[in-house]
C-alpha cells in the first residue's frame, strides 16, 4: 500500500487520464457537480449541454496531448460578458478536482491537468480584454 508508482515519461497525460473514456467520465461528472452548484448553475441557462460536453470533452484531450483537435471557440469569444470572476473560477476548478477523483484520476494527473488549464485563467476572467487580441 506504501509503494509509488513511477511515472513512464513516454505516457501521455491523456493516457493517465484515462484516454477518452477516462475523459469522457470526468466530463460528465463535471456536469452533474455543475448541476448542483448553485455558485455556477446560473451561467449555464442558456447553453446547449451537448455542444458544451462535446467541445469540453475534445479540449481537454488536445491540452492532454490526445488525439484530438479542438473546435470550439476561442476561451475569450465563450467567455466574454460573462463577468466571471475569481470566485466562480475556484468553483469550477474545486468542481473539476471532484469530477476527476470521482472518476478514479491520481492525484499526479490532476495536478498536470490543472497546470495545463490555469493558463486560460486570464482569458476566462478578463475575456473581453483579450478578444481584440490573439485568440488562442
Ligand atoms: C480554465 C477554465 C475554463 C475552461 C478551460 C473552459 C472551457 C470551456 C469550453 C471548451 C467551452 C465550450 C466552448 C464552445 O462551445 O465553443 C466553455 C463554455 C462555457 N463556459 Fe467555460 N471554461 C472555463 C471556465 C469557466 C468558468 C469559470 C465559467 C463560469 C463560472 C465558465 C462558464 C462557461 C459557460 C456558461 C459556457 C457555455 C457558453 C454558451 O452557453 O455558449 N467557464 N467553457
Amino acid at each position: 500500500a506504501c509503494s509509488t508508482q513511477p511515472t513512464e515519461p513516454d505516457t501521455t497525460l491523456y493516457n493517465r487520464l484515462g484516454g477518452q473514456a477516462g475523459i469522457t467520465t470526468i466530463v460528465d461528472n463535471l456536469l452533474f457537480e455543475i448541476g448542483g452548484n448553485e455558485t455556477l448553475i446560473g451561467f449555464f441557462a442558456d447553453t446547449d449541454i451537448d455542444r458544451f460536453r462535446e467541445k469540453l470533452i475534445e479540449q481537454l484531450c488536445e491540452v492532454s496531448d490526445g488525439p484530438c483537435e479542438y473546435t470550439g471557440d476561442s476561451m475569450a469569444q465563450v467567455h466574454a460578458d460573462m463577468d466571471i470572476d475569481n470566485r466562480h473560477f475556484d468553483a469550477l476548478v474545486t468542481d473539476l478536482i471532484t469530477a476527476m477523483t470521482e472518476a478514479g484520476v491520481p492525484t499526479g494527473a490532476q495536478n498536470d491537468l490543472l497546470a495545463r488549464l490555469v493558463p486560460m485563467h486570464d482569458e476566462v476572467i478578463h475575456a473581453e480584454e483579450h478578444l481584440n487580441g490573439d485568440e488562442r
